[in-house]
């Protein structure tokens, strides 16, 4: 590491991490390799996306085109064998697509600084001034380079005077010269302004300030000097003990959880972006790199494709995602904390997108068959393929694997206002259902309802109201609730205003159909549930009242669709018209599902 200039070398160390070619070893390589392997990538998944304009296909491309690479894996993730004793398990490759839309025509292995000409072609005109300080420089004294990415690279510094004189902090130059779309200017604006918004979480970076000058902006921030996670999992040989990855995923897991509940979804998580505070094997680690998150309302759908290969969620690749994406990551990382191997894998970018959507990750080759069955259990509902039945990260913690031997305090959960706002608009007859539903939850989901009904505030009585629910939320914003939106949110609540609810409707209210469906027992709850249903909520119901109560629009064929749904008998509701109704099927599913 040398020192710090204004002139970053031609590559970063994190893309020096690519798949070998033959059996999918990772290993940081050298210039030459990299290089090599994006010709290969090129030739194999042609050069032009119909999609973008610039350099690289658009990993849509891949999967909406009838023409697939003759490799690509179809539905199990290749075998993965390992000639080193650890597989270091991170490629760290943004979706090039996805930079090459919002950083012009930079390719991002290359060149840092992109010429003169082709900074002022792509990027004259653009306003690069922030409203940061400028005097960087006034204050502090930069020092040795820390490490470096596709944007930036950072630098030790020390405060040059007054009380901190000589304090060190970790300073991200990010050069204007590179911010060649308007796109990539208001990435690093955001950047800012999320840190600037989260810090104070025990588990994500201090930010302290942020400033710029006519070539670059300052991000100051705490100095982590424990490294990344990845290191520490190449220097452990791929694998850690259950206890030791439970140690790191519970600070996972607390970070993540808190930027979801103010509306902020990172888009970015891997090994590569977290870091240790100190070398101790006991540090404290910590989330960095904003770079790609953004600010996603509560009923919101985010559509850009963004990430690092390896990590991202299925549905950011179908276009239609929320904070739900970062959990499939946390998923990611699990398997590899655990086994040492990566869950989906494959020699090309398009192959590991194929196998993300296709693909189950292997749990039967070692360490797996030697692992407790929580653990595996943890792991698959991260990696569900479908976001609404994937634990959400408040959830994750309350998990037993998690909680069992660990004394977790259980954050808010946001998907918990998500659920309340349909409940509240829901049809007596379904919350009827919702109802005798609840009445079948087992000790583990009663115990994560319990958490979060503590959290709401019930006063003595043992109930919650809007304006305790309104309190909760407030004790836990920042600005970028502000920006998300989330306190609006509780406008959706209204009916709530002039009543109470007590923990046994807030069951009904608060639990996830789709996530209890993930669940093997499924069909042994929903048929208790029915039962149940059967003795005290059940009615006679005409298929024309039932589409009204399910919001079946006019364009769907109700006779054909929701005939099964209705018992002939005595024309009340069957067990797959009552598991519908739970649902809350909309017109536009059952349009689908014609
Ligand atoms: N606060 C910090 N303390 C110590 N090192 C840091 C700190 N922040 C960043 N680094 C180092 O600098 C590297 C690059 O930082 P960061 O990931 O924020 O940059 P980037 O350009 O956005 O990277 P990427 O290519 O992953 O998008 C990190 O991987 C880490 O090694
Ligand atoms: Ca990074
Ligand atoms: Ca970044």
């Amino acid at each position: 590491m040398g020192a710090c200039t204004s002139k970053p070398s031609t590559l970063t160390s994190n893309d020096n991490d690519i798949p070998d070619k033959d059996n999918g070893i990772l290993v940081r390589d050298t210039e030459n390799s990299e290089i090599q392997q994006r010709k290969q990538d090129e030739v194999e998944v042609g050069k032009k996306s119909p999609f973008f304009p610039f350099y690289s296909p658009s990993p849509a491309h891949y999967f909406f085109s009838k023409k697939s690479p003759a490799n690509a894996s179809s539905n199990s993730t290749p075998k993965r064998l390992f000639k080193l004793p650890f597989p270091p398990p991170s490629p760290a490759k943004h979706i090039r697509a996805a930079l090459a839309r919002r950083h012009g025509s930079v390719k991002p292995n290359e060149a840092a600084i992109p010429e003169r000409n082709e900074a002022e072609g792509g990027g004259a005109g653009l306003d690069r001034s922030f409203g940061f300080s400028k005097h960087f420089g006034n204050k502090y004294e930069l020092g040795e380079e820390v490490g470096r990415g596709h944007f930036g690279y950072t630098c030790k510094a020390k405060f040059k005077k007054g009380e901190l004189k000589g304090q060190e902090v970790a300073v991200k130059v990010i050069q204007k010269v590179k911010m060649t779309t308007a796109i990539a200017i208001e990435d690093v604006r955001r950047e800012v302004k999320i840190l600037r918004a989260l810090t104070g979480h025990n588990n994500l970076v201090q930010f302290y300030d942020a400033f710029e000058d006519h070539e670059n902006v300052y991000i100051v921030m705490e100095l982590c000097e424990g490294g990344e996670l990845l290191d520490r999992i190449l220097s452990r040989g791929g694998k850690y003990t259950e206890d030791d990855a439970k140690v790191v995923l519970i600070q996972i897991l607390n970070v993540v959880s808190f930027c979801h509940l103010q509306g902020v979804v990172h888009r970015d998580l891997k090994p590569e972006n977290f870091l240790f505070t100190s070398k101790d094997e006991n540090s404290q680690l910590k989330a960095i790199d904003f770079g790609l998150s953004d600010f996603v309302k509560p009923d919101e759908r985010l559509n850009d494709i963004v990430g690092s290969a390896y990590y991202v969620a299925p549905e950011v690749l179908h276009r239609s995602y929320s904070t739900e994406a970062d959990v499939w990551s946390i998923g990611v990382i699990a398997y590899i904390l655990l086994c040492g191997s990566r869950p989906f894998w494959a020699r090309t970018e398009s192959g590991i997108f194929r196998a993300v959507l296709k693909a189950d990750p292997s749990f039967d080759e070692p360490p797996w068959p030697s692992l407790s069955s929580e653990a595996k259990d943890f792991v698959k509902r991260l990696l569900c393929k479908d976001p609404r039945k994937r634990m959400t990260a408040a959830r994750a913690l309350s998990h037993p694997w998690i909680r069992n031997d660990n004394d977790i305090k259980v954050p808010l959960d946001i998907l918990i206002f998500k659920l309340m706002k349909a409940y509240m608009r829901s049809s007596a007859l379904r919350k009827a259902a919702l109802r005798a539903l609840a009445k079948t939850l087992t000790v583990d989901e009663l115990f994560y309802l319990k958490e979060q009904y503590a959290l709401l505030e019930p006063n003595k009585n043992g109930t919650i109201s809007l304006d305790s629910i309104k309190a909760a939320l407030t004790k836990n914003a920042t600005d970028a609730m502000k920006e998300s939106r989330v306190l609006e949110f509780l406008a959706s609540l209204n009916a709530l205003q002039y009543r109470r609810m007590d923990f046994e409707e807030f069951c009904a209210a608060a639990l996830s159909v789709h996530q209890l469906e993930a669940l093997d027992r499924w069909e042994q709850h929903a048929r208790c549930a029915y039962e149940l249903f059967e003795k005290d909520g059940n009615r006679t119901i005409v298929i024309e009242e039932l589409a009204s109560e399910l919001g079946v629009g006019p364009s769907v064929p109700v006779h054909a669709v929701l005939h099964d749904w209705i018992r002939h008998t005595d024309g009340k509701l069957s067990f797959l018209g009552f598991v519908k109704l739970l649902h809350g099927v909309s017109s536009r599913s059952l349009a689908k599902a014609q």
